[in-house]
């Protein structure tokens, strides 16, 4: 079965010198109830950056440009007992953007410190590979969940040159 593409954006700003990070609490659908990275599925014909661009004005009601963003690599997610949950992520951050994020049907926006991340709400692979790609490190990560579709069976993330 072939992973879905999906792709994420991570809006950065800082506030009294710490760097905050736009996370959003999931209302409905995939992961409802978590904390999660703004997107979603690609539509047919789009690149990442377009789809990530639709999404991110879909979900929280900001505009970015495709010149704002910036690449900050990839997630493979395999879920073993779920196949049909496979997802090829494409990872954006940016820190400009236009508008001020709000709620939406499917995601209700909250900035965090990069520092403070809310991690019992958030997917347990996430608080692996998201603090370097905040930190301005490109990684292709491969996660592979367990059974629960939730832990962390295996993980490797490797440098994108
Ligand atoms: N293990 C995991 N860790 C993580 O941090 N994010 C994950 C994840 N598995 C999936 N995701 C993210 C990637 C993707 O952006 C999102 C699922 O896509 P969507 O929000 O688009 O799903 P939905 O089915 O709710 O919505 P539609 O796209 O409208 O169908 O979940």
């Amino acid at each position: 079965m072939t992973a879905a593409d999906v792709t994420l954006c991570f809006l950065l700003r800082d506030v009294d010198g710490r760097r905050n990070v736009l996370l959003g609490l999931k209302k409905i659908g995939f992961g409802t109830g978590k904390v999660v990275g703004i997107g979603g599925h690609l539509e047919p014909g789009e690149s990442a950056a377009q789809a990530i661009c639709r999404e991110v004005a879909e979900e929280v009601h900001v505009h970015v440009e495709e010149s704002n963003l910036l690449y900050a690599g990839t997630v493979d997610f395999v879920f073993p007992a779920k196949p049909e949950w496979d997802m090829h992520t494409t990872v954006f951050l940016s820190r400009q953007w236009e508008g001020e994020p709000t709620e939406s049907s499917e995601i209700a926006p909250q900035w965090y410190p990069i520092s403070a991340l809310p991690r019992e709400l958030m997917w347990a692979d996430s608080l692996r590979w998201l603090p370097p790609m905040l930190a301005g490190e490109r990684l292709a990560v491969r996660v592979v969940l367990n059974t629960d579709n939730e832990t962390v069976a295996d993980y490797l993330a490797e440098p994108v040159v």
